[in-house]
Formats: structure tokens, C-alpha cells, sequence
């Protein structure tokens, strides 16, 4: 069975990658190991050539400490040398425009040399110990496998080799949790058959450590291992179900939802994604802009709004107009570039089903359900402002957050209109590409939106699809299967129920044969669900956009 993309930002680490890093640290210690034998050797004397102190745990995490308090609680903590390695990656992007970036690679950022200098200045301090304990230890104490000859070079830090210095400060850190966490699991799980369930009778609710949440994320990462390999762990006499009503039990007590949803959202995934997910629910997600090139191009908008005092890189590869923000001095929403539309506050994941939908300059391009217009603005940008873009939603008070988006980024292509969605094809058909970004229980964007853990009932997951099956036969009957490039649907929701995807789409190819699924062309993600409970007969559909074929 195919499983959903997972996010791993803020996630506990599976109980897989546990043991992976278990089974490094033991190679990486027998390594240590032989190598403070080699450096008691006479043929190094450097090791015992000064006295100097040695290297104190807390002084690492005092430097952590630090840092998390110059940052907002609300904003991810920030590899800085992966910051500023890709600051300077993102002055050298070749974008679009490949000419006029060439003239300005040699641009200087004057906050980037003053974030290099910073940066060094803040690890000063801990080079002499560094130092030291690079003279004291053995060398490759720190090392891995991989780049442990890299780190026999490492005399003195110094520019070129700081950023391993930091790297293996955060791997060491890394062990450390990874290791506390493994012993939190190990301690109790490693005699044979542990007896992780109280015994029957004593389930109640009013028993006092059913509300005392140390003990219960505990036993929730018990009970996970357990029904990860139940032949092997389960305790005699109890049933998988058994563990299966505790830890659901157990996830309400912890993270606050209700035991439909938490059976809903567990039921999608194995014990231990699960877990993976319900954990990265609780993280918030990264601030990220979109660039809108209708106004300006990323380097500079980058330039500008580093010279304003944010902290930023680019998101990834896979696109050339998002950023990420880590920190900012002055607020995002209200700086004179986003007044200017320069850029719009935009998720990530929210760029892929404009990417997907591929929109071609001077098309006709409908979308369906487009407040407050995050993708509108992407596809008019997209379309450098040639064609036509129908945006349309059936909210009206929503649709004022349309047109303001739509004035500030300087689209001039877009039409704005207000109609239920259903009714589009009596309205106006004929469409090249469809974007439908169907309205949905928000069940993949609970970590913005907590109110879902609670609100969310058995009867929104039947409405809710239903409507959306009914928009999506109205995309497909929007397009035009004739048009010369396009006739492509696009479908993507904020959710990550079956209902609402795959079942969805399924019902649509169903209603209408002519249409085909083709792939999205994206560079991520991972197939969804070929089959869940028997209900879904079809191929996998994610990463899939809707293509009719002609009638
Ligand atoms: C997920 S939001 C759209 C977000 C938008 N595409 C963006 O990127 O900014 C779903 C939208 O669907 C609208 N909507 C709900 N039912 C609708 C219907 N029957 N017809 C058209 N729009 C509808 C809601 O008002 C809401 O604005």
C-alpha cells in the first residue's frame, strides 16, 4: 500500500531511524575508540602537547540556549551555517532571467558579510577549546565514516572549515536526544513481553496517570514499538485491539483531539507514521514567501529584505520564486516591498498545484475556488500577465481579500467572480486549465488550524466530499478536452483524508469516462494510496492532475 509524503520538520524520529543511529553511534564509538588508542601512541605527540581545559557539555547547549533566545518562539530554530551557505547560493540562482542575473552576480550583500562575520565571531569563542580538544582527543572523535578524513585537516577552525565544526556540534547534540529518547523506549521495552496496558479494570479515565502526559507520550511510544511487532511484544492475553483503543486513548489525552478524528487520522497510516504525523501537527510550519516576478525578481527581493534585517533562504530546488523566513527584525506582512507586492506570505506546499496546473501564457485559465488568491496571483504571474484568469469564489465577503491580493501583486489578467462553483459550466466553459482547490476539512493543516482536532464531525467527512465530487465534475466539464496544449484539470485540497482525495477522484473518473489521470511533472512527493479498506480500485492519484481525453 502506497502512504502518504510524510513531513518529517519537527518529527520524533521513527523507531527505524533509532535503531539506524544506534547501530552508527556503536560503530562511531568502536571507532573513537581505536583512535584514542592510536593517539596514546608516540608517533602523535600534539595530543598531550598543551594543557588546556576540556570541552563542557553544558557550554553547547548554553550556546543553543542562546540562540533560541534571540528568536520568537514561534520561528524554527536556524542552522546558521546552512543559512549562510544558502544565502550565498541564492546570489548565484540562475533564474528566469539569465542575462540580467549574470550582471549581478557579482552584487554585494553587505548583511551577508556582516551574517559571516557574526557567525564567526560567535563560534570564536568556543575555537581554543575547540582546539584543545581537538589536541586532547583523538581526532576523529567526532567524525563519521564519511568525512572523517576531512576532519584529520581540521588543525584550527577557521572560514573554511567552521561550517563542519558546527555540523558536528549538531550531530552531537542530535546523538544526545536520539539516545535519551532510546533509552526512554529501551528501559522499557527491552525485557520480553512488556506489560505496557494496565491491567483490565483499571482503564478508567479518572485514574490519575491516564492524565499525567509524561507518562502517557511514554507509553504511546511503548505501545507503537509494540504494535510494530506484535508477535513478538505483545503481551500475552491482550489483543492488537487492545493496544490499538489505548494509544488512540492516549493520543486525545495528549494532543487534543477528538477520538473520531484521532481513529480517523490513525487508521491512514502505519503505528509509527502515525505518531509521526499527530507529532508534526504540533510544529509550526515554516514561514515562506512567494516572489511575485510580476513586480520583481527573487535576488532582489532577497537583497532588500536582508538589508531589512531578515534572516532568509531559498526553500528548495524545485522552486525559484520561494523563500524561507527564519527571523525577521521588521514584520513580514508589512514591510514596503510585500506593500509593494513584491511578494506574498505563501506556503510551500501551497506553490505545487499551480506548478502542476502549468499554466501557459495567453491561456484561459479557471479557478474554481480562489480566495484569498494565493494561487490566482501564481497563475496570472505564471502567465506574465497575458490570457485570462477567471477567479472565482462563492464566499463574497472572501472574495474582497481576492481583489486586494490581486491589486497589490499587480495582476491585470484576472477576472473576479462569484458564483457557485457547481453552477461554472452554465456560466462559461471552454477553460484551457481548471484549477480546482477545493474547500476541505483541513486535515493537513492542523498545525495553522487546531480548532480541526476538535471541531471536525463523522457527517463533514460525507459533506464535505460530496461537495467536492460535485465541483470536481464541473472542473471537468469546464474544460475544453479540445484545447491545443492544455484541457487539463488540476485537484488538491488542504486535507489528508481518502474521502477527500483519492475517493474524490475516483468518483470523477468514474462520472466521466473520457477523462485520464497524467502526472503532475513535479519533482516531489510520493505516490498516495492504491487501495485503502477496499475502496479505491484505481492506480495511485497523487501526483496526478486530471486530463479529459477528447470526446
Ligand atoms: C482552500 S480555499 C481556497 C484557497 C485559494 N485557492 C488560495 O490559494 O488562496 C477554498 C475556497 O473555496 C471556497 N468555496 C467553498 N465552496 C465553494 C463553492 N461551492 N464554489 C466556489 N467556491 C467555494 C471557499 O470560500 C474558500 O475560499
Amino acid at each position: 500500500m502506497g502512504r502518504r509524503a510524510r513531513n518529517k520538520q519537527g518529527a520524533p524520529p521513527s523507531f527505524e531511524e533509532i535503531q539506524t543511529a544506534k547501530e552508527k553511534r556503536a560503530l562511531k564509538k568502536r571507532k573513537r575508540l581505536d583512535s584514542s588508542k592510536a593517539s596514546e601512541s608516540p608517533k602523535k605527540p600534539k595530543a598531550a602537547k598543551k594543557d588546556k581545559k576540556p570541552r563542557k557539555k553544558e557550554e553547547t547547549s548554553e550556546t543553543q540556549g542562546t540562540d533560541e533566545t534571540e528568536f520568537p518562539a514561534d520561528l524554527p530554530e536556524v542552522d546558521y551555517d546552512e543559512l549562510s551557505r544558502e544565502k550565498k547560493s541564492l546570489f548565484e540562482d540562475s533564474e528566469d532571467d539569465d542575462k540580467e542575473d549574470d550582471e549581478d552576480d557579482n552584487v554585494k550583500v553587505g548583511t551577508l558579510d556582516d551574517f559571516d562575520a557574526e557567525q564567526k565571531e560567535q563560534i570564536d569563542d568556543d575555537v581554543d577549546e575547540y582546539d584543545s580538544e581537538e589536541e586532547n582527543r583523538a581526532k576523529p572523535a567526532f567524525s563519521d565514516e564519511e568525512d572523517a578524513g576531512d576532519e584529520l585537516e581540521m588543525e584550527k577552525i577557521n572560514a573554511s572549515n567552521m561550517e563542519k565544526y558546527s555540523e558536528l556540534l549538531d550531530r552531537r547534540a542530535e546523538e544526545e536526544r536520539l539516545e535519551a529518547e532510546e533509552e526512554l523506549v529501551e528501559g522499557a521495552i527491552e525485557q520480553p513481553r512488556p506489560k505496557i496496558l494496565p491491567p483490565p479494570g483499571t482503564e478508567e479515565e479518572d485514574n490519575p496517570q491516564n492524565h499525567d502526559i509524561t507518562f502517557v507520550r511514554t507509553r504511546m511510544l511503548e505501545i507503537v514499538k509494540v504494535l510494530e511487532k506484535f508477535n513478538e511484544l505483545g503481551e500475552e492475553g491482550r489483543s492488537r485491539s487492545e493496544y490499538v483503543d489505548r494509544l488512540i486513548k492516549d493520543i486525545c489525552e495528549y494532543y487534543g483531539y477528538t477520538p473520531f478524528l484521532a481513529e480517523k487520522l490513525f487508521d491512514l497510516f502505519t503505528p509509527s507514521e502515525a505518531m509521526e504525523f499527530f507529532e508534526a501537527n504540533e510544529v509550526h510550519r515554516p514561514i515562506t514567501i512567494r516572489t511575485n516576478t510580476l513586480r520583481t525578481r527573487r535576488r532582489d527581493l532577497a537583497q532588500a529584505l536582508v538589508n531589512r534585517g531578515v534572516n532568509l533562504q531559498p526553500i528548495g530546488k524545485w522552486t525559484k520564486v520561494g523563500l524561507q523566513i527564519f527571523d525577521s527584525q521588521v514584520p513580514i506582512g508589512a514591510t514596503p516591498e510585500y506593500l509593494a507586492g513584491h511578494y506574498i506570505l505563501q506556503a510551500a506546499s501551497s506553490f505545487l498545484p499551480v506548478m502542476a496546473l502549468d499554466p501557459h501564457e495567453n491561456e484561459r485559465i479557471l479557478d474554481m475556488a480562489a480566495a484569498p488568491g494565493g494561487k490566482t496571483t501564481y497563475i496570472a504571474a505564471m502567465m506574465k500577465n497575458t490570457g485570462c484568469v477567471f477567479a472565482n469564489d462563492s464566499n463574497k465577503a472572501r472574495t474582497k481579500a481576492l481583489v486586494a491580493n490581486i491589486h497589490r501583486l499587480g495582476c491585470k489578467n484576472v477576472i473576479v467572480c462569484n458564483y457557485d462553483a457547481r453552477e461554472f459550466p452554465k456560466v462559461i466553459g471552454g477553460f484551457d486549465r481548471v484549477l480546482l482547490d477545493a474547500p476541505c476539512s483541513g486535515t493537513g493543516v492542523i498545525s495553522k488550524d487546531a480548532s480541526v482536532k476538535t471541531s471536525r464531525t463523522p457527517k463533514d467527512f460525507m459533506n464535505i466530499p460530496h461537495l467536492q465530487k460535485q465541483l470536481l465534475l464541473s472542473a471537468i466539464d469546464s474544460v475544453n478536452a479540445h484545447s491545443k496544449e492544455g484541457g487539463v484539470i488540476t485537484y488538491s485540497t488542504c486535507s489528508v483524508t481518502v474521502d477527500e482525495d483519492e475517493c474524490v477522484v475516483d468518483y470523477a473518473l468514474r462520472k466521466r469516462p473520457n477523462v485520464k489521470l497524467v502526472d503532475t511533472g513535479l519533482a516531489i512527493g510520493k505516490e498516495g494510496f492504491t487501495s485503502y479498506r477496499g475502496k479505491i480500485p484505481q492506480k495511485s492519484f497523487t501526483n496526478k492532475k486530471v486530463l479529459p481525453t477528447c470526446l
